[in-house]
């Protein structure tokens, strides 16, 4: 097919690099929904075989939710999309189903309005949202990276740092009537101040127990400095390790970000007994979208565990240009998050994706025996070569490394 053909037909609004102006691909708003509008049953059913995996030999389930929420969904117009992960039945094991949620969503105000109205006016835009995931039985309920303000990093300025709170601060609080109200976990990734350590900034994930109470944090790993990601202008690589939260519902990690690059970062919530990692990005289809459907799958299976990724929606426009230092003329947004959250499965099985380019709550069910059910079918926890690892990086970390390389005598012999 030719590149500026048009795949779902005669469109108007499509361009020629099949980037429509709605921020939809095509008009679809998801590579599932084009996929299936496009292709005739029999190839879409062969397509999704592999571009979503089997789960226990079959198709990923639907789960049919209460109608309570999905009357507040079209009430407040987001996406509502609920899926469940089997695992075999054991004999000496019960079942462990956990159901988890993960919600996208776009900014509430402009970025021009006071800070106290913009945040105020997220939280009113997520209370049905958690009233959704409440109502429908979420156990585990994660929000998107820095959810109670704009994404505003893009810009250097240092005024968007007082959208900063403590780890008890306002968004906590908010939470905390939820978790408590649903008997749910929730995770809440916001832009943190430690007024202990003077009044220092980090972008970092609180976790909220199913009483209300405060389980723990962590402090985002890895920090962008890619494109317009100007992270570090704000906050410093987090100082917390790779901790696992056992909750009521099973243990659960945090990778913020740019942190699913970096395989060693997932590893590391791994050997800590993850069993669930979210994922709560912040990212921009030019830059990574080819890259979002793999590398947490690519995590999910190499490390034998179930992971949630969540990306914000919409695109958000800062009062001042500003530039990045790659040559690209100023401009005044980041471009366009594309949402497109979903859960991956250690099976190799994935969900489809939320849109693109709408606010979202997406539900799955998993039974958290298939990890074990994993571990022991592949084998990959087992024949992992920590030990040789652990050498690699060791001589690696030293000043006076060199890297292992054995160069073929012929190629540096004259020729005669
Ligand atoms: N928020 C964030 O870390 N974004 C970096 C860009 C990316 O990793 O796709």
């Amino acid at each position: 097919m030719e590149t500026s053909e048009k795949i779902g037909g005669g469109n108007d609004i499509f361009e020629d690099n099949h980037i429509s102006n709605d921020g939809s691909i095509c008009g679809y708003d998801s590579l599932h929904h084009l996929l299936c509008a496009n292709l005739k049953p029999h190839l879409f059913k062969e397509v999704s075989r592999l571009l979503l995996g089997m789960n226990c030999g079959k198709a990923i389930e639907t789960l049919v939710l209460p109608d309570s929420a999905k009357v507040i969904s079209s009430k407040h117009d987001f996406d509502l999309q609920a899926f469940r992960f089997g695992a075999d039945k054991e004999s000496l094991r019960e079942p462990r189903v956990v159901r988890v949620g993960l919600i996208q969503n776009s900014i509430a105000l402009p970025t021009t309005a006071s800070f106290v109205d913009q945040k105020r006016a997220i939280f009113q835009k997520l209370k049905p949202m958690i009233d959704a995931a409440g109502s429908s039985g979420v156990n585990i309920l994660c929000l998107q990276e820095a959810w109670m303000m704009p994404f505003a990093f893009c810009t250097r300025e240092k005024r968007w740092c007082e959208f900063a709170e403590p780890i008890d601060g306002e968004s906590t609080q908010f939470l905390q009537e939820f978790a408590q109200k649903y008997n749910m976990v929730i995770i809440s990734p916001i832009l943190e101040r430690d007024d202990n350590h003077g009044e220092t900034l980090w972008n970092t994930a609180i976790i909220i127990g199913n009483h209300g109470n405060i389980i723990g944090k962590h402090r985002k790993n890895h920090i962008p400095r890619v494109g317009d990601f100007n992270e570090s202008t704000y906050y410093m690589e987090g100082n917390t390790g790779h901790p696992v939260f056992e909750t009521a519902y099973g243990k659960i990690a945090v990778n913020i970000c740019y942190g699913r690059h970096h395989p060693l970062n997932w590893l590391a919530f791994g050997l800590n007994g993850a069993e669930i990692v979210f994922n709560p990005s912040a990212t921009v289809g030019e830059l990574s979208e080819p890259m979002w459907p793999v590398e947490a799958r690519n995590a999910a299976i190499a490390n034998s565990y179930f992971v949630g990724s969540i990306n914000r929606v919409g695109t958000e426009i800062f009062p001042n240009p500003f530039t990045s230092g790659d040559g690209k003329p100023q401009h005044s947004d980041f471009g366009h998050f594309y949402g497109s959250s979903h859960f991956s499965a250690p099976d190799a099985s994935c969900t489809p994706s939320l849109s693109r380019y709408k606010d979202g709550l997406l539900i799955s069910d998993m039974d958290l025996n298939l990890c074990r059910q994993l571990k022991d079918k592949w084998g990959f926890r087992m024949t992992a070569r920590y030990e040789l690892y652990a050498d690699m990086l060791a001589s690696y970390l030293k000043p006076d490394f060199e890297p292992q390389i054995i160069s073929d005598p012929l190629l540096h012999k004259k020729s005669s």
